[in-house]
């Protein structure tokens, strides 16, 4: 292939794959993709082990181990056509591959006159196992009574706006949104840069709503820490536990949503942590309000972190308070709880001041569920039931974040993310 020949998506798709040129996506939107083989591109230095494939029939970002860095972006989508919210569709399922795999979305220099497609500040970084997940919220399917794209039918019934929980600050600002894109990698410019280019290519079609990105502690080992110092994910599910993983988090046949069957649903909650009023906490008050040893990470009775708090019915010589933050989360009866369990997949934040020069800094609590209802909403229903909540509910304010659903993987090159819901 010479210099100027047209390439369509299937040839992109191709070649991206085995590396053997760099491209230029073009505009992305709303016209025929001006795609020329340009100057071939140096290679980034991305070992096999630091990527990810794109393809395989769930999203990656759910079950993939945690990487250090999220940027999680929320898109409104701003056109009224179908076409286009497919065409944007289509395109950012070429970009996600594209970047996943360490490749430049073109290669640059292409002609001078123009702004460059891709905006380059990945340039010799590894992908630092960057996954890229999508997920859709319910004002795609009906915003405002409208039924927007013809999609109205195929709302999930489980799909709903995030409700208001007792005690939320929401501000419509950092809440909602028709997609949700989850970027995350080992470096933090990379998950910036995938979704600085993704919004770039949504131009006139879909808007930045909200951003937010999260990090972990780098060089630990075992399980990492939030901002109250306790170890965060020591009982989530084993992320190889794949009968968990088909109970409780992936959608099937069985659930009745044909065109979503491979994703999950997805909620974000930021949650501000009060982090000068619970550093004024005596050690053993933040012991009992999380419900497990500070240090170790061990339950209150136990003695390592992977020991198995025994909560006795009557509480009675029992040590892990009722109201306590583990406990509320997984009462532990049996079968019940066995079903509402989640996995979780959170990051700390930690920002600027706020307005009253408090630190502006907390959770973003991200989790993966099957059905919203009786898994998520179910646990937070128990954790702000004004009755008994939880204890920490004194040290914290969720101020924003969603309901969403996360999309089946792709399988097949030449085909796009939520293709499905459109067929
Ligand atoms: C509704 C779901 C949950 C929200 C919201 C939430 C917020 C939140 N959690 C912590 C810190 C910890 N959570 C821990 C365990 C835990 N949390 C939830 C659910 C929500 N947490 C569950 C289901 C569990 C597991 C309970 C169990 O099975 O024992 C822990 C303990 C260690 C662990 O298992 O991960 C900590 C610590 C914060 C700081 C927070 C909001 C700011
Ligand atoms: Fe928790």
């Amino acid at each position: 292939m010479t210099m100027g020949d047209k390439i369509n998506r299937r040839t992109f798709l191709g070649m991206t794959a085995t590396g053997a040129a760099g491209l230029i996506l073009g505009d992305f939107i709303g016209k025929e993709k001006h795609t020329e083989l340009a100057a071939p591109v140096t290679k980034h230095e991305t070992s096999e082990a630091e990527t990810i494939s794109f393809y395989g029939s769930h999203q990656t970002g759910v079950v993939t181990p945690q990487q250090n860095f999220a940027n999680i972006a929320s898109f409104d989508i701003t056109t009224d056509d179908v076409k286009q919210l497919q065409e944007l569709l289509k395109t950012w399922t070429e970009m996600a591959a594209t970047l996943m795999e360490g490749k430049p979305l073109a290669a640059e220099p292409q002609d001078g006159k123009f702004p460059p497609t891709d905006t380059g500040e990945q340039i010799g970084l590894a992908t630092g196992k960057l996954t890229i997940t999508f997920a859709v919220g319910a004002t795609l399917f009906e915003k405002e009574g409208k039924d927007r794209f013809g999609l109205r039918a195929r709302k999930p019934q489980g799909l709903t706006e995030m409700p208001i929980f007792h005690k939320d600050s929401l501000q419509e600002q950092l809440t909602h949104g028709d997609i949700v894109v989850q970027a995350c990698s080992d470096d933090p410019m990379v998950c910036f840069h995938a979704i600085r280019n993704l919004s770039k290519a949504a131009r006139g079609v879909a808007h930045l709503r909200w951003q937010q990105t999260g990090q972990l502690g780098i060089k630990s080992d075992g399980t990492k820490r939030n901002l109250f110092g306790f170890k965060d994910g020591t009982n989530n599910p084993a992320l190889q536990d794949d009968a968990f993983m088909n109970n409780n988090v992936w959608i099937d046949g069985a659930d009745g949503i044909p065109w979503l069957t491979g994703g999950t649903y997805m909620v974000v909650r930021r949650i501000q942590m009060r982090i000068e009023t619970w550093d004024q906490q005596p050690f053993t008050n933040q012991e009992e309000i999380m419900g497990r040893q500070k240090v170790s990470g061990a339950p209150m009775d136990g003695k390592s972190e992977f020991d198995q708090p025994l909560f006795a019915a009557d509480a009675k010589g029992d040590k892990t308070p009722l109201d306590s933050h583990i406990r509320l989360s997984n009462p532990r009866e049996g079968e019940s709880s066995e079903r509402e369990r989640i996995l979780r997949r959170g990051y700390n934040f930690m920002e600027n001041l706020d307005s009253v020069g408090r630190l502006n800094a907390g959770l973003l609590f991200v989790c993966f569920n099957r059905n919203l209802q009786t898994q998520f909403e179910s646990i937070q229903k128990r954790l702000t039931n004004p009755k008994m909540p939880d204890k920490m509910l004194s040290y914290t304010e969720t101020t924003g974040g969603g309901y969403y659903a996360v999309l089946p993987g792709v399988t097949t090159k030449g085909t796009y993310l939520g293709q499905h819901l459109f067929g």
